[in-house]
C-alpha cells in the first residue's frame, strides 16, 4: 500500500500536566503516515483523488490552536479521530514528539496507529 507523508510538522499548542504549562504554548513535532492508493490520482493528475497533505497539515495546525490538552496521549488520539472523520483515511500512523519536555533527551513522545490496514499483497505490513 502507498503512503502519504507529513514529516517534522511543527505545531504550537497549550499542552502539559503542570500548572506552568497551562500558561504557555509549547512546540510539538508530528510525523504522519497515511495509507492510500495513489494510482487514481497519478493516472489522472487530479488532486481530488488523493489525500491532500497541505489541507491535512492546515487542519492539524487548526486543531492544535483549538485545543488545550494535558497529555500528548489525548492530543494524539483526538487528532486521529478528527482527521479520520474529516478525510478518507483508512489507516494512519501518528508520531507526536515534545522536544523540550525532558532536557536531557532529544525528544520524548509516542507513536499510535489507527484504522484498518488496507488489503494488499500477502505479507505486507505497515
Ligand atoms: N506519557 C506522558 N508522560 C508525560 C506527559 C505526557 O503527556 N505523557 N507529560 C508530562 C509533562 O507535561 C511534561 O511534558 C512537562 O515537562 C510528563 N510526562
Amino acid at each position: 500500500m502507498d503512503r502519504i507523508l507529513i514529516e517534522g510538522l511543527n505545531i504550537d499548542t497549550v499542552i502539559g500536566v503542570y500548572d506552568w504549562e497551562r500558561t504557555i504554548t509549547q512546540s510539538l513535532r508530528l510525523d504522519v503516515t497515511l495509507a492510500t492508493d495513489i494510482r487514481p490520482a497519478a493516472a489522472t493528475d487530479d488532486l481530488a483523488l488523493t489525500l491532500n497533505y497541505a489541507a491535512i497539515s492546515e487542519r492539524i495546525q487548526r486543531f492544535a490552536h483549538e485545543h488545550q490538552f494535558s497529555l500528548i496521549e489525548t492530543f494524539a488520539e483526538r487528532l486521529c479521530d478528527c482527521l479520520r472523520r474529516e478525510f478518507p483515511i483508512t489507516w494512519m500512523r501518528l508520531a507526536v514528539r515534545k522536544p523540550a519536555a525532558v532536557p536531557a533527551a532529544q525528544s520524548v513522545g509516542l507513536v499510535i496507529e489507527r484504522g484498518e490496514w488496507p488489503d494488499g499483497p500477502a505479507g505486507e505490513t505497515p
